[in-house]
């Protein structure tokens, strides 16, 4: 276990490699020789010089790309804050083992190993609106999960989630970090009614009142408010950078997951980019607030590591032009 107290896990956070502006710089120089108008590749030239300069090299690699889905389950339930009952996140587990959920069809035509992490499945966090969420012990343990689930032959990592009830911590985190009341960051998650989202204020509301004093501190907010598979995200995030790996972040539960990073460090999110805003309604603030600009919008609110999957082929095809374009005079087209 790489954390054994909170503050060598504050450490870690603080402790963050720059990556590589040489290498930054060099794909920089390069797209502009490729027979391309200059910058009109857009977002594909940004995302080529991202990989760059985490990864460290000048011509990045996507040899090997995995999807974590890490899964956890959730106290707070007993207050009524989803449309689905708990049990769905271990059989979805097991669907996931089974290949028949929607990130096994995705990672697959992302060309992205899949590893799926349960984590103690069957003891829920405590219910935040009565209890912090997780124990000291209990955090940095999913912490750790996660930071020792990123090895470092990997060329890109996607983070996503499977959790029955996580919608709620994810906008309690997000409220206890960037305010605004907890109606701005709650929405409908699974499908909830309007009688579950007023279910859903009330119990974060509750939270937030409860473990006041605790949420002057990230890690307090990620303990008292979050859950095991958000820890764990945010854990794999922090060995991500350590590890020189660019990171795709999923939906509104993995934003809010390694929110508390950017709250540690200036630059603690640089290393990730959003994979896509999720019709979760507090996603689109989340993402403003921590100045993310997702790749893709498609009303997706699954999860599982969906979003980030399919910003994959977005990455991989912002390389394979950056790698394999010719240049103006290879190709012999006039310049400006
Ligand atoms: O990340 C998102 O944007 C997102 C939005 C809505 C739902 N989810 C998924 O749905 C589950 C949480 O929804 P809920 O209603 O149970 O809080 C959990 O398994 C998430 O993976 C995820
Ligand atoms: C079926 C189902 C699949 C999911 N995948 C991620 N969250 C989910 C929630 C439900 C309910």
């Amino acid at each position: 276990m790489p954390f054994k107290s909170l503050d060598e896990l504050r450490a870690a956070c603080l402790d963050l490699p720059a990556g590589s502006e040489a290498a930054a710089n060099a794909v920089a120089s390069r797209q502009d020789t490729l027979t391309k108008p200059q910058g009109s590749l857009g977002r594909l030239e940004t995302i080529a010089a991202w990989l760059a300069r985490w990864q460290g090299r000048d011509m990045p690699r996507l040899d090997r790309v995995k999807v974590f889905v890490f899964a956890g389950n959730h106290g707070v339930t007993a207050q009524g804050v989803s449309a689905y009952p708990s049990e769905v996140t271990v059989q979805m587990v097991a669907n996931f083992a089974g290949g028949g959920a929607a990130i096994n069809q995705l990672a697959r035509i992302a060309g992205a190993e899949l590893d799926v992490i349960p984590l103690d499945l069957d003891h829920p966090t405590g219910d935040f609106t009565q209890v912090p969420a997780m124990d000291e012990k209990t955090f940095l343990a999913a912490v750790s999960a996660g930071y020792d689930a990123v090895t470092k032959d990997l060329d890109l990592v996607c983070f996503g989630e499977m959790g029955i009830g996580n919608t709620t911590p994810a906008a309690a985190i997000s409220a206890a970090l960037f305010g605004g009341g907890a109606e701005k960051w709650t929405g409908r998650g699974t499908g909830v009614d309007d009688a579950g989202l007023k279910r859903k204020v009330v119990a974060i509301e509750a939270g937030l009142k409860r473990h006041a004093a605790a949420l002057a501190d990230p890690l307090g907010v990620a303990a008292s408010l979050g859950g095991r598979e958000l820890a764990a995200i945010f854990g794999a995030t922090l060995a991500a950078r350590h590890l020189g790996i660019p990171v795709l972040l999923d939906g509104f539960v993995c934003t809010a997951a390694a929110a508390p990073l950017a709250k540690l460090h200036p630059t603690g999110l640089a290393h990730t980019t959003a994979a896509h805003v999720s019709a979760e309604s507090g996603h689109r603030g989340l993402l403003e607030a921590l100045a993310l600009p997702p790749l893709l919008d498609l009303g997706m609110r699954l999860g599982e590591g969906s979003g980030a999957c399919l910003a994959v082929n977005i990455v991989r095809s912002a390389l394979e032009c950056h790698a394999r374009m010719a240049s103006f005079a290879e190709a012999g087209v006039s310049e400006k």
